[in-house]
Formats: structure tokens, C-alpha cells, sequence
């Protein structure tokens, strides 16, 4: 058994119906800087019982952002900048399989990315770099969400493929029906590429896939409605704050390195010659790559 003597710092990002998370001690909403642009909003800093949290809208308070204009680059810098640990996503989805109905909670696995619109790394010209991600999820964090789940006897499975479409509209049924054909377990906008940039971060990540539609698919469910989705967030909402509460104390401590969720996935991963390495970039990424980087 991994010892776990380093303390956490948890960082949740909250999608949609999610704008806050409240039950949090000595609050403040903080600008956080980021050499990526400008992140969603600012950051929320809170305590829960002594434990440091830090949590980020996704779409800003609001909901400002579509999941196209979200700079997911900035989120996760910021979140690195603020020293955030480890990542869990609470995000909205749509079911692809019958048995996901909406209020369901699939604790993720894996991701297939279909977007095409978006900034995908940190590792631009003047310092390539390739990080591993065959399994982009943290098992250590999605054990914990299982586990605070069953305490809460909220409806969920473990493992699924949440795939990400660019958006922003809503799927058609000859798309939906082919991710069915995937074998993929839930849809939605955002976690592309937000995970790999995670990743590339050295943070490790897990997601919360809150269930609110069953996309187009299902012959009693013709087409998704945001008014819908909306019906059902509020519900979801409400469960996943419960589930930052009851799983926050399970991460508080955490190995020294996360090797399976990515702690070290930098190690490797650089490829530009120290001497070819563009150093306004190398700037950039002082947060992110900073471990590697300064050594
Ligand atoms: C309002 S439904 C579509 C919207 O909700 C999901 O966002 P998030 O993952 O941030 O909860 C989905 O990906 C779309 O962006
Ligand atoms: N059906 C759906 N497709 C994509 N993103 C979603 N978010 C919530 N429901 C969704």
C-alpha cells in the first residue's frame, strides 16, 4: 500500500448547474493568472474542515462560456498555478446506453476525443512534448468517488467511454446511433481536451458524467432540449455537491507521486533539445513544467 503523506490540494471543476460549491469555509474568489489567457472566472478557495479546496466554473458564473470558447489551456494552468494536486470534474451528459438514465453518475475511464476546434496542449513549437494517456483517468481519484457514491447510495458504475463532440450543438441520431456503435457510454462538450491537459500538467484527473438526457438515440427520447437538461441538472447538482463533501476527505492525503494518474508524466515526455527550446515558451510553461523544466 502507496504511503500518503503528502497533503492534497483538490481542485473540482464544476459544468453545467455547477457554479459554486457551497458547505466551504474562509472563502474567497480569487483572479488567478495564467500565462494561457484568461481562465473561465476566478478561482474559488475554500476550507472544508481544515482541508484546502479550490474549485473553477467551467463556463464562468453564469455560464458565459460555450464549450468551444472555453480556454481550457488557462483553467488548468491556473489550477496548477494555484496548486492544486488533483482534478475532478462534475459534468453534465448525455446517456448512449439504456441503462445510464438521467440522474445516473458514470465515474469514467476512458475518453474519445471528436472535437476539433480547440487549443490541445501546452507543448506548441519551440518545446514538443508527448505524454502518455492510455489511461487517462486516476485511478486512486475514481476509487474514492466509488466509494463516496455507494456511502451516498447514489445511482452510478464505474468505467465508461465519455466521448466529447465539439458542439455546440447537440448531436444527430445517424451520430448518436454511431457512438452507440462505439460501444461509448455517455456524451458531452468539455472533457476534451481538458483531461490531456491535465495531463500534461502532471495533475491527475477523474470525472464525474452526471447523466441528464438520453441524447437522441433512444426511440422514447426523440431529441435533447436544454430546458430538458436543465430539469435534471438541478437534481444532479445537488447530489454532486453532497459528493464533493463526502469525497474530499477521502483525497486529503495523497502519495507523494501519483505514477498511474500522471505525477510524473513529464518525466519522458520532452522532446526539443534544451538548446532548440523557444524560451518565451519555455516562460509560459513555468507552472505546468516547471518540475522538469528547472532541474
Ligand atoms: C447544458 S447541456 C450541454 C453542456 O453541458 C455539458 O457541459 P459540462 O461538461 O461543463 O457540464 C456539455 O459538455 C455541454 O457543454
Ligand atoms: N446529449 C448531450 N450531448 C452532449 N453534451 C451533453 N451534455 C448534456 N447532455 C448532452
Amino acid at each position: 500500500m502507496t504511503d500518503l503523506t503528502r497533503d492534497a490540494v483538490l481542485g473540482f471543476i464544476g459544468g453545467s448547474g455547477i457554479y459554486e460549491i457551497d458547505g466551504l469555509t474562509n472563502t474567497r474568489w480569487e483572479t488567478v493568472e495564467s500565462s494561457f489567457g484568461t481562465p473561465s472566472d476566478q478561482l474559488l478557495f475554500g476550507e472544508l474542515d481544515g482541508q484546502q479546496l479550490v474549485f473553477l466554473p467551467r463556463h464562468g458564473r453564469g455560464h458565459k462560456l460555450n464549450p468551444t470558447g472555453i480556454n481550457y489551456r488557462a483553467n488548468i494552468d491556473a489550477m496548477k498555478r494555484a496548486g492544486v494536486t488533483d482534478i475532478i470534474s462534475l459534468s453534465a451528459v448525455g446517456s448512449l446506453k439504456e441503462e445510464y438514465a438521467p440522474g445516473h453518475f458514470v465515474l469514467v475511464d476512458q475518453f474519445i476525443d471528436r472535437t476539433f476546434s480547440r487549443e490541445k496542449t501546452f507543448y506548441t513549437n519551440g518545446c514538443a512534448a508527448h505524454v502518455s494517456f492510455s489511461h487517462p483517468v486516476a485511478e486512486r481519484l475514481q476509487a474514492a468517488l466509488a466509494e463516496a457514491c455507494r456511502k451516498l447510495d447514489l445511482p452510478h458504475d464505474v468505467n465508461g467511454t465519455y466521448i466529447c463532440m465539439e458542439g455546440p450543438q447537440f448531436s444527430t441520431f445517424a451520430e448518436s446511433t454511431l457512438y452507440r456503435s462505439w460501444g461509448c457510454a455517455v456524451i458531452g462538450m468539455t472533457n476534451m481536451p481538458e483531461a490531456k491537459l491535465a495531463r500534461e500538467a502532471e495533475i491527475p484527473y477523474a470525472t464525474v458524467a452526471m447523466v441528464t438526457d438520453y441524447d437522441c438515440w433512444h426511440p422514447d427520447h426523440d431529441s435533447v432540449t436544454v430546458e430538458q437538461v436543465i430539469k435534471v441538472l438541478t437534481g444532479n447538482a445537488e447530489k454532486a455537491r453532497n459528493l464533493v463533501r463526502t469525497v474530499a476527505p477521502m483525497l486529503a492525503k495523497r502519495p507523494e507521486v501519483d505514477h498511474q494518474g500522471g505525477d510524473d508524466a513529464l518525466e519522458y515526455a520532452l522532446i526539443t533539445h534544451p538548446d532548440a527550446r523557444d524560451p518565451a515558451l519555455v516562460a509560459k510553461l513555468d507552472a505546468v513544467a516547471g518540475r522538469v523544466l528547472n532541474r
